[in-house]
């Protein structure tokens, strides 16, 4: 059978150790055995089966998805699962539910912007679940401009409590996960007024929904907003509407460790920066970079191996076809996708570090490395989310036909995915927020502030304004100095070019927006050279293992010379290399392609993805696709009845006319 043998002989060729390799993705031994555990949990428990999702109503799908959340949460309580193995869980069981924005919002809003006193009132009820909150801040009006919101949160000195209030439609809530049907409670943002005067954006916590019987409190109307983007995907979500009408809550429960409202209606600024008002974003972002990984190689593991299965034309003497994965153009729209899976595993494990130090400092009242925080997790999360969704579109296209069937997995994949491009921050905004970062880096150069952390290459601006690429031949480009500097120039290049022409402007804001598109690629090249960078230095790493080290070289220069060559203009524009090293290049990622090639289907495995996962007929790891293709079309709905419904009402009368017609 095709896909049998096709799969085992790809895998026989593997040139390296593929177990040690499912320890370097996982990130540790320990990791591995635990998502390996949970993943067989998921997918052997009836429960979570997710195979006639794209087929369900709303209705029928939402309620499946409530049931499968308490399934998970009483299987964590009964198997006392740690909370690493229940974010594991949450993982496999695949399918965004409120479960998400309350662990993964609510709960970090809390800890990050409530006072001690707060925490010690409201975590032990979330993590218990007595209590289901979402994160509602955006509003039918304003998403981006978090500072245009127009909620009121006004503080009456009478009752000792906040008025929330809706003051027009625009600024109803609308969005926020879980809110639409299930949370009782909320974090909500708002403006805080204190004597008719407007002191901005702050979180409130207020209950929406009695915790007797889950109806609305009084002057609260809430809903959900309907339905999304493809079958099945998002549309497990109850993202809502919300709108207060005068809804008074104690003072106490304003989120108050950036500042504080006192009983007389003073407003205390703590010592505590007012953007980490913004900080449930940085931890969200953080974690969506980790799980653009986690989308990229799943598209990415169900094109590799159906392209190993896949044969057309090249009749070859034994009679066979050429298996696709060999045309070399599938191999250049493939494996840089392959490499960019693993170059965002390695960014996001990098950014979680980051993240926790941040963290860390932020407890001990060390605010300074907040601003690259934020710029880091907002322009990784642009830039791996933007790429992980045109890379399983182009994982849908590199399947053919059967890529746009439903039990390809592909297109559930795609629109689940898609949004993550827009929420958390529109990819342009944060992208805009890493070039104003850029800007300020640049401009305080030679001020003797030196720059930090992803910006330390700024320093030696002097070298990289001037410097050649020293290639002369096409394995020059595998020296990760040599790709180093190129991307460090173009990105140097790129903001000083920036800068300057801001200088033109009289106006800096005004100038900002003329040069908005511009100052989008300069970041963009920055955050190009952050996964680059963090991709070299897990090499310098020690690797067990026999060849992962050169695969995983092999990837890391597939990813930067895919760059170079995708952005050929801007290292061109900007003297960084010469045509002639432009043209090595692409020679160069030729022969990497041929080298990556017999690892192509054991690079997928080391995913060590099941099934039920990957939920794709074309992704199976026996390759067994042909035969279960042709069942799993038998089991549409529209295939219960030889003869549809509606025949005798629509399709007879047509044929009874052409009848008549052709009598006439
Ligand atoms: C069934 C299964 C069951 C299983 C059960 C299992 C059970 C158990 C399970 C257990 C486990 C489950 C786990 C699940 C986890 C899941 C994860 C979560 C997934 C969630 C999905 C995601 C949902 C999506 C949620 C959302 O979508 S939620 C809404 C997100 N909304 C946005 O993202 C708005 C964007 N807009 C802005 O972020 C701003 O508005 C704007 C543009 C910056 C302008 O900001 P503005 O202040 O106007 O102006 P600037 O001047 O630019 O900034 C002013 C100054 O502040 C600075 N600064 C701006 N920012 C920030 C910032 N962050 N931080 C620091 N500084 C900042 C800036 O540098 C400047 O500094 P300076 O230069 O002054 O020094
Ligand atoms: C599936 C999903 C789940 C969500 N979950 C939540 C949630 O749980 N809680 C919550 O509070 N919110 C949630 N959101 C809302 C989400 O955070 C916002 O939609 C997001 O931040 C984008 O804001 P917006 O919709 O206002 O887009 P807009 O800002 O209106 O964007 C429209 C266009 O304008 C452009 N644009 C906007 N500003 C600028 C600028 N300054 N310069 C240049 N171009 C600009 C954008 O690039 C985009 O092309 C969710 C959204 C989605 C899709």
């Amino acid at each position: 059978m095709a896909g049998f043998d096709d799969l085992a002989s790809e895998r026989s060729k593997a040139q390296f150790d593929v177990e040690e390799m499912k320890v370097i993705w996982a990130g540790s031994r320990h990791t591995l055995e635990v998502s390996d555990r949970i993943s067989r949990l998921v997918a052997n428990d009836p429960v979570f089966r997710k195979d006639t999702r794209t087929m369900l109503s709303r209705k029928d799908l939402f309620k499946n998805t409530l049931r499968k959340a308490a399934h998970a949460w009483k299987r964590i309580i009964e198997l006392r699962l740690s909370e690493e193995e229940a974010a594991e869980l949450r993982f496999y069981v695949d399918e965004p539910a409120f479960m998400d924005l309350h662990w993964g919002m609510f709960i970090p809003t809390i800890k990050g912007q409530g006072t001690e006193e707060q925490q010690q009132k409201w975590l032990p009820l979330a993590y218990k679940m007595k209590i289901i909150g979402c994160y509602a801040q955006t509003e039918l009006g304003h998403g981006s401009n978090v500072q245009g919101l127009e909620t009121t949160a006004t503080f009456d000195p009478q009752t000792d409590e906040f008025i929330i209030h809706s003051p027009t439609l625009t600024s109803s809530k609308w969005w926020p996960g879980g809110l639409g049907k299930v949370s009782t409670h909320a974090v909500v943002y708002g403006r805080l007024i204190i004597d008719s005067k407007d002191y901005g954006v702050n979180g409130f916590i207020v209950q929406l929904r009695s915790l007797d019987d889950h109806l609305p409190l009084p002057g609260i109307t809430i809903g959900d907003i309907g339905m999304k983007f493809g079958s099945g995907a998002y549309n497990t979500m109850d993202n809502g509407v919300l709108r207060f009408d005068h809804v008074r809550i104690p003072r106490d429960q304003m989120l108050m460790r950036v500042s504080q409202v006192t009983r007389e209606g003073k407003l205390v600024q703590s010592n505590v920066p007012w953007q980490l008002v913004y900080g449930t974003m940085v931890y969200v972002r953080q974690k969506i970079v980790s799980d653009a990984s986690c989308a990229l190689s799943r598209a990415v593991c169900i094109a590799t191996r159906y392209s190993a299965v896949r044969r057309q034309f090249g009749l070859q003497s034994n009679g066979i076809e050429t298996q696709v994965i060999d045309y070399k153009t599938q191999q250049s729209r493939l494996f840089p996708l392959l490499a960019s899976a693993y170059a965002f595993r390695f960014v996001g494990e990098w950014l979680k570090w980051l993240y926790m130090d941040v963290n860390q400092r932020l407890q001990a009242s060390d605010f300074s490395t907040l601003p690259e925080a934020h710029a880091c997790t907002a322009g990784l999360k642009s830039l791996t989310t933007s790429a992980t969704a045109d890379g399983i579109e182009e994982c849908r296209k590199l399947c053919g036909g059967h890529g746009y069937l439903c039990s390809s997995g592909l297109p559930e994949l795609f629109a689940v995915y898609i949004p993550a491009c827009t929420y958390e921050g529109d990819n342009i905004v944060l992208l805009l927020q890493v070039a104003r970062f850029l800007i300020k880096t640049v401009s305080q150069l030679g001020s003797g502030k030196e720059p930090v952390g992803t910006t330390v290459y700024m320093g030696r601006v002097e070298q990289l304004m001037q410097c050649h690429c020293a290639v002369q031949k096409a394995e020059d480009w595998l020296k990760p100095s040599v790709i180093l500097e190129a991307f460090e120039a173009r990105s140097m290049r790129m903001s000083v070019a920036s800068a300057q022409n801001l200088a033109k402007f009289d106006n800096q804001e005004e100038g900002f927006l003329e040069l908005s598109a511009d100052l989008v690629q300069a970041a963009v090249a920055h955050c190009q050279l952050i996964v680059v960078s963090k991709f070299i230095e897990k090499l310098q790493q020690d690797i067990p293992g026999k060849g992962v080290k050169g695969q995983l070289e092999a990837l890391c220069n597939i990813y930067a010379l895919f760059i170079l060559h995708k952005h050929l203009g801007d290292f061109l524009s900007t003297g960084c290399i010469t045509p002639k090293q432009a043209s090595l290049a692409n020679a160069q990622l030729r022969s990497l392609y041929s080298q990556v090639r017999p690892n192509a289907i054991a690079l997928v495995d080391a995913f060590n993805y099941t099934d039920h996962y990957l939920s794709s007929v074309l992704g199976r790891y026996d390759g067994n696709v042909y035969p279960k293709l042709y069942e799993e079309a038998w089991k549409d709905p529209l295939n219960d009845s030889v003869v549809p419904d509606g025949y005798q009402e629509y399709i007879q009368p047509i044929l009874k006319q052409q009848l008549r017609n052709a009598r006439l």
